[in-house]
């Protein structure tokens, strides 16, 4: 894929911040990842690697101390609604409905109040909570509140969704139909993703592409196609080779199997 072919293309990005000892602190050091239109990438790899640096930049809210990043074909300079973040918790304004939360960024846009209203409602039966339009934060669950924040990043019709590991504070269960949802409307949508986890069985799970990444410096270690169709099932041989595919590629650039 070419840079110019590419939806999002980080050319030899480098991001470095001051550390306590006053010596630089390489968050990303020559980093260059292309991902093409309608990909879903998972992000993978220790604390501190950078992963959630690399998610900033492509949002728009760094700027790369050298590198570029492009979306689109066009420099990165600041964020916009064609590339929405999807945090881990704790994103949704407290004081709104869930109706409320996801009308925000149509405010924002000058989408006049009935068509807010109608499109809000829309995204909230996509991810199944329209029952809960009403509600507010505190009387949801957290897999409810973490589909209402997904609700919200697709109303505006983001060409991306950049997810910083938006099911890890969830219980298990919740966070595979998590998991079989966000499959089911990236299918929908056609929406591409870029996904960051710690964990290597989502990342087995969801990803057409896993990327590796390693700290001091933060760098990419790996690019690992998985070629296999969704959905897929967690009990199959095949599963569990690719689950070993992703284990083995971090163990390779950390020493040992992750989680
Ligand atoms: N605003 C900042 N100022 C100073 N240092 C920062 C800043 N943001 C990130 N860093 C440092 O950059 C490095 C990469 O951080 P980043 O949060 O991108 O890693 P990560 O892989 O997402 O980690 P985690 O998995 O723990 O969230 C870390 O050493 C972090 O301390």
């Amino acid at each position: 894929m070419s840079a110019a072919g590419a939806l999002i293309a980080v050319e030899h990005v480098s991001q470095v911040y001051a550390g306590r000892d006053g010596a630089p602190n390489w968050a990303l050091r020559d980093v260059s990842l292309r991902i093409g239109r309608g990909e879903f990438v998972c992000l993978i790899g220790p604390s501190g690697c950078g992963k959630t640096t690399l998610l900033h930049l492509v949002a728009g809210f760094v700027k790369p101390t050298s590198g570029t990043v492009s979306f689109a074909g066009t420099p990165v300079a600041g964020p916009g609604p064609e590339r929405v973040v999807v945090f881990q918790e704790y994103a949704l304004f407290a004081w709104m409905t869930a109706r409320q939360n996801v009308e925000f960024g149509l405010r924002t846009r000058g989408v006049p109040r009935a068509e807010r209203r109608a499109l809000a409602l829309r995204a909230l039966e996509r991810v199944s909570l329209r029952h809960a339009a009403d509600r507010y934060p505190h009387e949801l669950s957290g897999g409810m509140r973490q589909r209402v924040a997904v609700a919200r990043a697709l109303v505006v019709e983001p060409e991306v969704l950049l997810m910083d590991e938006p099911f890890a504070a969830v219980d298990a269960m919740t966070r595979q139909s998590l998991q079989e949802d966000l499959l089911r409307l990236w299918r929908e949508t056609g929406v591409s993703v870029v996904f960051v986890t710690h964990n290597v069985d989502e990342a087995a799970f969801l990803a057409q592409r896993v990327v590796v990444m390693g700290a001091n410096p933060g760098s990419i270690r790996a690019d690992l196609a998985i070629e296999a169709p969704h959905p897929r099932d967690r009990g199959s041989p095949r599963f569990a080779a690719l689950y070993s595919d992703v284990a083995d590629a971090l163990a390779a650039h950390h020493g040992r199997k992750a989680a």
